[in-house]
């Protein structure tokens, strides 16, 4: 396939054109800023991973939803100053409805809970995969779509639901050889702050705006993060408690600063015992900084991080006991993640862990002259209603088709011949051996 670039666009390659009236245009080759075509290749990854999220589901026992890409706006309307909701992918249809390509899946899956109301029983495991999207001022390069696997829990109150979830995301890392000393999961919760917050008598209404500026710890300046506490109203006194309490990194120790009656505490002396006997205990560990960023949380949240602190969060998630309610619906308690398809990739890159994932096929089909392309098409024909992936070469010479097997990695070549064929016969040679034999043309499977 030749396409002649006439004149370079600014995304690079280039094809000329005739638009309908004739007039000589250049279409840009490359799919839109900030978001990836997946040739065959790539595909061929992306399938593979996404087969893994679907395995691990299959075996906690989750049923897959899904949703449109396209929502309403209202669903991501929230004023805690979430990155997520700064950078909406939100337009006006042409029916004047405000709408988004959703930045996230956790508002379709509480809609769609809510939406069901008493037909659902609870507690319900849902899991999706679905394509993310945020419009970001191109500046940074970033991209502007990712796939996401979501797994959440409705109605399930007490810790087994993180429980399971995070088990879920050990069996994935697992699955794909990556192991405890590669990756661990941070996990805290936000009651911890509810209790530093209540020390100081902060009001409820600010809960989630400090969460998402804390949420930037590690990423802003001390003094970054502590000038937006102080611009939200808190006494520098509170932004150093907060802060202090913020830093731990002991269980024991948050229990001695909030004492062992408090919630979190509870929770989190729960969800480690449980570790234990999930048998993930290695895989975790507490860290109070983890808030997570985004304003809905209420109670544990996680994320897995590479030990070398070398990438972006892998996946990450929480509780959200009260998204419901933000609906208009009666609150259902609610558990869930999202992980991310590109994190994972750069980890299994840098850990050497790509699968080799080349095309396979298992024969080719090729008829030795014209007049054989009609029992070729019925030898190709009842292969494959056998199961068999098969290509039916034709028009090509004999070294074409060769060097094609060898391509398309092929089990088998199963030439057509005239003079075999009026026996009933054709040639089978098997690539990885080179042995070759007659077979009935209706025997062959
Ligand atoms: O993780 C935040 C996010 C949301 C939508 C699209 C992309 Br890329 N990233």
């Amino acid at each position: 396939l030749c396409i002649s670039s006439s004149t370079l666009t600014h995304g690079g390659d280039s094809s000329t054109s005739t638009s309908s009236d004739g007039a000589l245009g250049v279409v840009d080759l490359n799919p839109p800023r900030g978001t990836r075509d997946f040739p065959p290749e790539d595909m061929r990854l992306r399938t593979w991973l996404f087969d893994n999220f679907r395995e691990v589901s299959r075996t906690m026992a989750f049923e897959e939803v899904d949703f449109p890409v396209l929502e309403s706006e209202a669903l991501f309307i929230r004023k805690a100053g979430e990155e997520i909701t700064q950078q909406l992918y939100n337009f006006e249809d042409k029916g004047g409805r405000r709408v988004v390509l959703r930045p996230e899946i956790t508002p379709s899956l509480a809609r769609l809970v809510i939406k069901q109301g008493k037909s659902v029983s609870l507690p319900l495991k849902w899991f999706t995969i679905g394509q993310c999207w945020r419009y970001e001022r191109m500046t940074r390069g970033r991209r502007r779509e990712h796939y996401q696997w979501n797994m959440d829990i409705f109605g399930m109150p007490k810790v087994r639901a993180e429980a399971e979830l995070i088990q879920a995301i050990v069996l994935l890392f697992e699955r794909l050889g990556i192991t405890s000393s590669d990756v661990g999961i941070r996990l805290s919760s936000r009651k911890v702050l509810q209790a530093v917050l209540n020390m100081y008598s902060i009001p409820e209404h600010l809960f989630a705006q400090v969460c998402v500026i804390v949420d930037k710890l590690g990423k802003l300046s001390r003094e970054e993060i502590e000038k937006e506490l102080i611009s939200t109203g808190l006494s520098s006194e509170a932004v150093q408690g907060i802060i202090e309490v913020l830093s731990l990194k002991s269980l024991s120790k948050l229990e001695e600063v909030l004492g062992s009656d408090v919630e979190a505490v509870a929770d989190l002396k729960k969800l480690f015992s449980f570790a234990e006997q999930y048998g993930y205990a290695d895989w975790i560990c507490f860290d109070a900084s983890v808030v997570r960023g985004l304003a809905y949380y209420t109670g544990v949240v996680f994320e897995a991080f590479d030990r070398k602190g070398e990438l972006r969060a892998i996946c990450g998630g929480g509780r959200y006991d009260k998204l419901l309610s933000t609906f208009g619906s009666e609150d259902v308690p609610a558990c869930g993640f999202g992980f991310g398809d590109a994190v994972i990739v750069e980890l299994l890159k840098e850990k050497g862990l790509l699968p080799d994932l080349s095309r396979q096929i298992d024969d080719i089909v090729f008829p030795l002259d014209e007049e054989l392309e009609g029992p070729a098409s019925s030898v190709a024909s009842s292969l494959r209603k056998k199961g068999r992936s098969v290509d039916l070469a034709e028009d090509k010479r004999l070294k074409w088709v060769f060097k094609h097997a060898e391509r398309i990695n092929a089990s088998r070549l199963i030439l057509v011949g005239k003079s075999e064929w009026e026996r009933g016969m054709v040639r089978v040679k098997i690539l990885s051996t080179r042995e070759e034999f007659e077979v009935k043309a209706c025997d062959l499977e």
